[in-house]
């Protein structure tokens, strides 16, 4: 239990260990921290070291694997410092940069500290950069540890990083460091009683909705928070709910407001759920694992898990990846079970045995550089330009196989990213600085050869904004009507049709009537417009750098690779 202060919320498992993690930074370059979820990791050790003297030199840098963690912990963060977002504390996500030059605590994800490491290798705007959320073992995470390593041997005066986790294996990361040492901060905050089933049910997903409804006639005032294992199953659980809930006798629950919440919702959207409820009202959240790990939703007390998650396998032999609904690791069942006992005690309702739990569960998710294609972070690794890197000996906490690596350097060979002897290319660097898939980055320097840059970048940015243009949950028969009509690609495919809505909506002055008209998403469309706007600049940036820039006189930008 929580320790009581004198006043306001109760103090933290980390900040009551502060002088034991300050004197272990302060005595070593790299340190790993273990503690609970919702110990305080994510939100304090930043606010530690900053008040203890570490933002003079640089600022702190603190990864998450996710968008919506980083965003949502910074905002935390923020508040509780009684600042602006964007002041002293802000972030960095994929197209969203809220920092300034004042920022001394930024929270960015995995992959913009790698980008940011393009520009600047040594990384020296930052003088302490934490890893959180390690166990989620992300490639761009493992990438890091990766670089880490190297970079405390050029800063190991004026650098620290901490690795920090609920549920990593410190030992193995401590050994990857050479025996750095492991700090394990005992203490939890509420505690969360866990409730199994007797049986695993046939149909997961009207198991949750059954476990949902009988927490809303039976138990007190609190959020629920449903895991679903992607966005087809969020809508299907959402609608079935609301349905259920309608049915409910009049008066005999509190109001209910259902919310979903995945990786392909606008940012804006998704930061919806952190608002708090309106009085006398139970919300539910239903989520894909994006809520798994570091977020903090004020008011969730119940958790429902159902036990599997949808995970996306790459087959270096046939470069195909297929989505498959496999069962949840034993790690990510805790992280699950810990977004509730954050702000009160909760209740983890799991939709399986605990001798599943026990005996079936992998103690830890399998590593995503072990499943994922990696011409992307190879490509990476390549444009650094560091001169002792062999890819294939590249120091990995735990090495992907050899064949998904000689897959990757095929891959990046095919699309003249790397040459014949393995060196990047020009191309290849210019690829390297979008943030992008390699093939979308080379869709987009094709396209310029074609003079078609800048439908093609509509394209990838609808795509790369992870905006899905499926019939929206609106009852407007008219706008379902009209959305007919729009262009269907005529032949031509998915990217084409997104091409003529998007341009549809273009001739329309991106008004964002016409996208409700239609029966599409505002938020969506306005999101994949906001990314376009990006991409496009970027690419005048980098063609601007390297002189290769060409402005039409319609004022749209074309790219050229000849020097
Ligand atoms: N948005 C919020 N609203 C209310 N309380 C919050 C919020 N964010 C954090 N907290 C409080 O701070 C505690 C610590 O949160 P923090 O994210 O730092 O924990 P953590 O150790 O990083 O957890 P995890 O391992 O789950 O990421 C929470 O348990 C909660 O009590």
């Amino acid at each position: 239990m929580p320790s009581p202060s004198p006043s306001g919320p109760p103090v933290l498992p980390i900040s009551e260990h502060e002088d034991e993690i300050v004197a272990a930074v302060e005595a070593n370059p790299v340190i790993v921290v273990i503690g609970e979820t919702g110990s305080g990791k994510s939100t304090q050790l930043s606010q530690i070291l900053h008040r203890r003297g570490y933002t003079r030199r640089g600022a702190i840098a603190v990864t998450q694997p996710r968008r919506v963690a980083a965003v949502s912990v910074s905002r935390r963060v923020a508040q509780e410092l009684g600042v602006s977002i964007g002041e002293e504390v802000g972030y960095a996500i994929r197209f969203e940069d809220r920092t300034s030059e004042k920022t001394k605590i930024k929270y960015l994800t995995d992959g913009v500290l790698l980008r940011e490491s393009l520009s600047n290798p040594e990384l020296k705007q930052y003088s302490v950069i934490i890893l959180d959320e390690a166990h989620e073992r992300s490639l761009n995470t493992d990438i890091l540890l990766g670089l880490m390593k190297r970079l405390i041997k050029h800063r190991a005066s004026d650098l620290k990083v901490l690795i920090t986790s609920a549920t990593l294996d410190g030992l193995k990361v401590s050994n990857f460091f050479s025996g750095c040492p492991v700090l394990n901060i005992p203490g939890t905050i509420f505690p969360v009683e866990k409730f199994y089933s007797t049986d695993r049910p046939t149909n997961y997903i009207e198991s949750s909705l059954r476990t949902a409804i009988d927490i809303h006639v039976k138990e007190a005032p609190g959020d629920v928070l449903i895991f679903m294992t992607g966005k087809d199953d969020i809508d299907k659980m959402v609608s079935k709910l609301e349905e259920r809930i309608q049915n409910l006798e009049e008066g005999s629950c509190m109001d209910a407001l259902v919310l979903p919440l995945h990786g392909s919702l606008p940012p804006e959207q998704q930061v919806r759920v952190f608002s708090p409820a309106p009085p006398n009202c139970r919300r539910f959240i239903v989520a894909t694992n994006v809520a798994e790990t570091s977020l903090t939703v004020d008011g969730v007390v119940f958790v429902v898990d159902c036990g599997y998650v949808k995970q996306r396998q790459y087959n270096p032999s046939t470069g195909m990846y297929s989505l498959d609904v496999v069962e949840i690791s034993r790690v990510q069942a805790d992280q699950r079970a810990g977004r509730a006992g954050r702000t009160r005690p909760g209740k983890c309702y799991r939709l399986y045995p605990s001798s599943i739990y026990q005996k079936e569960f992998l103690e830890a998710t399998v590593p995503e550089i072990q499943r994922t294609s990696l011409a992307g972070s190879v490509l990476y690794l390549k444009s650094l330009n560091l001169p002792d890197i062999d890819i294939l000996k590249f120091d990995f906490l735990d090495p992907p196989s050899r064949e998904s690596l000689e897959d990757a350097l095929r891959q990046l060979y095919l699309i003249d990213a790397i040459d014949e002897s393995g060196q990047i290319t020009d191309v290849g660097r210019l690829m390297a600085e979008l943030p992008l898939d390699p093939s979308l980055s080379r869709t987009l320097i094709e396209a310029n050869e074609l003079g078609c840059l800048s439908q093609a970048l509509t394209v990838a940015a609808v795509l790369s904004a992870e905006i899905t243009l499926r019939q929206t949950r609106s009852k407007d028969m008219e706008g379902k009507r009209k959305r007919q009509e729009l262009p269907d690609g005529s032949g031509w495919g998915d990217h084409v049709q997104l091409l003529q809505i998007f341009e549809s909506w273009d001739q329309a002055d991106y008004d964002p009537r016409w996208c409700s008209d239609h029966d599409l998403q505002v938020r969506g469309m306005k999101f994949s417009k906001d990314v376009r706007n990006q991409l496009s600049q970027i690419i005048q940036k980098i063609a601007k750098v390297q002189q290769i820039c060409k402005q039409g006189e319609d004022g749209r930008v074309t790219l050229s690779t000849e020097n």
